[in-house]
């Protein structure tokens, strides 16, 4: 049980009166009291928790004049001081940089996705070579009630692999094995409720307990990584990919003979790509899957769009993201109604500045309450019930990206620290689900239920997670 004082927004005079003392606290579901705070506090509230102070934004509007328009986006772009980018990530990486030290970093990690990761023609052979191993697992799998995770797993492992260093070792090779330890190890590390815990209280990381070992472990997994992609980068000088780049980038000096990115800002950049790259899109692509095998309707309307626009003989193709309007829709919807990254990352206020009226102290930290404002009935209609016609228009075309309806999903946050990687994991869910939806149909398993995918009950790890679920393939005749 924490303390922690809440102070809300009343009309009139704009302050921050103190409104209550609470005192429970749930660390792992702290998106879950967020939601209900909104409904009492209304769309922006600060709280104290700790001795830190904290402002959720709660509607779309909010967070848009706080992260996209200046000056505030400016102010509101800096990280807090969090204890996952200090001790895990060495203050080295992109996700938790602060002050002038995210602009280089991001740009570069930007840039890095794009020369690597966004255009399929450079990859295609080897992305195809991905997609022609799930399509092995699922065949081998037909009617058996399955974990999908595996799938999921080696798709998307090997899509990594394919962008550090330009190819798959397969999922008995050495690198997947480290890359899969070092996620399942930031799986038991990182969550916003640690972070403010573990933050006010820093020394409990000298005390044996099981996140302290697996900080250690995560630095050992890391120059494990190091290791292995150095000796890979040796062997195959035509296969290249994000690391290649880095390990020329490290020698890069400034004009002040000045080194300005370095081997630890190497290993941390790839523990993001890694995170971000496994766990938030494994576990929107298992929900995807848990959420089509509960609606057959759904999955017969998917088919035939995919057997209109690429039939059944060639492999999908990002080309066909344009005419495939059911396909996007659902992969927007299942952002939404899922809301993986319930609360983004926190930012912080890097000066005093003023948000819709309302005086934020420098060094408050700022979270993105995304999760309540896909969940709000103010943004969206039914926002519980699972409805991907929503972002279609009467024809059945996908409603352009500045419609109001699109824009109030911010899944992959907005303003200057929004995901660099929306590009790169947009692209593999729509191969991934597009392969999916051509090969097989998914069925209930045999002998057991399957539940219905419900947001408000999903797994909080690092990122939110479906509970564990089977499910049987049925494959499509031709
Ligand atoms: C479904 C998949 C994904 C979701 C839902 C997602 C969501 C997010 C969100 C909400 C943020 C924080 C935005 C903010 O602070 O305002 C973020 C940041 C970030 N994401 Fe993603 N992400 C995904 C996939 C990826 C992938 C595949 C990569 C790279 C391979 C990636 C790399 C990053 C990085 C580096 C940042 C930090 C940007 C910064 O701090 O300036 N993400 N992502």
């Amino acid at each position: 049980l924490v303390n922690y004082t809440t102070k809300n927004l009343p009309p009139g005079p704009k302050g921050w009166p103190v409104v209550g003392i609470l005192f429970e606290f749930d660390i792992l579901t702290l998106h879950l009291k967020l939601y209900d705070w909104t409904t009492k506090y209304g769309d922006i509230f600060q709280f104290d928790l700790l001795g830190k102070t904290f402002v959720s934004l709660n509607s779309s509007e909010v967070l848009r004049e706080a992260f996209n328009q200046e000056p505030t986006a400016t102010v509101t772009a800096n990280r807090p001081p969090l204890f996952l980018g200090k001790y895990v990530l060495e203050h080295a990486d992109v996700v938790f940089a602060q002050d002038n030290a995210v602009t280089r970093r991001r740009k570069l990690g930007y840039q890095l996705l794009r020369a690597y990761g966004e255009g399929l023609s450079c990859r295609e052979s080897q992305i195809k070579e991905n997609i022609i191993s799930v399509k092995e697992l699922i065949r081998s799998n037909e009617y058996k009630n399955i974990d999908p995770s595996d799938i999921v797993e080696e798709f998307l492992l090997s899509t990594v692999e394919v962008l550090i260093i330009g190819r798959s070792f397969g999922r008995n090779g050495k690198l997947q094995k480290i890359l899969h330890r070092l996620d399942d190890l930031i799986q038991l590390v990182a969550n916003p409720g640690y972070d403010a815990v573990y933050g006010a209280l820093p020394f409990l990381r000298h005390i044996s307990l099981p996140i302290s070992r697996n900080i250690t472990e995560i630095h050992k997994t890391k120059q494990q990584m190091i290791e292995h992609l150095e000796d890979l980068s040796k062997e195959d000088k035509d296969n290249k990919g994000i690391y290649h780049t880095l390990k020329d980038v490290v020698k890069v000096r400034d004009d002040d003979g000045k080194q300005w990115f370095t081997q630890e800002n190497t290993r941390n950049l790839l523990v993001n790509f890694v995170a971000a790259g496994l766990l938030s899109t494994r576990g929107t692509i298992m929900s995807m899957i848990q959420l089509l095998a509960k609606k057959p309707d759904l999955q017969i309307s998917l088919q035939r769009e995919v057997n209109n626009v690429i039939g059944s003989d060639r492999e999908p193709s990002l080309a066909d993201r344009r005419s495939c309007h059911l396909t996007e829709a659902f992969i927007i919807e299942s952002m939404r109604y899922i809301s993986l990254v319930p609360l983004a990352v926190f930012h912080a206020a890097s000066e005093d500045v003023t948000i819709s009226g309302y005086t934020i102290k420098k060094n408050t930290i700022i979270i993105p309450n995304i999760w309540t404002i896909h969940h709000s009935e103010k943004e969206f209609d039914d926002p519980f019930l699972f409805k991907p016609e929503r972002f279609l228009d009467d024809k059945g075309q996908l409603l352009p990206s500045n419609d109001p309806v699109r824009k109030r999903v911010l899944a992959f946050g907005i303003g200057k620290r929004s995901c660099i990687g929306e590009v790169f994991a947009r692209s593999r869910m729509f191969l991934f689900i597009a392969t999916l939806m051509q090969l097989a149909t998914m069925i209930e398993p045999d002998g057991k239920s399957l539940p219905d995918l419900v947001p408000t009950e999903m797994l909080q790890k690092t990122f939110l997670q479906p509970q564990p679920f089977e499910v049987r393939f049925k494959l499509r005749s031709k």
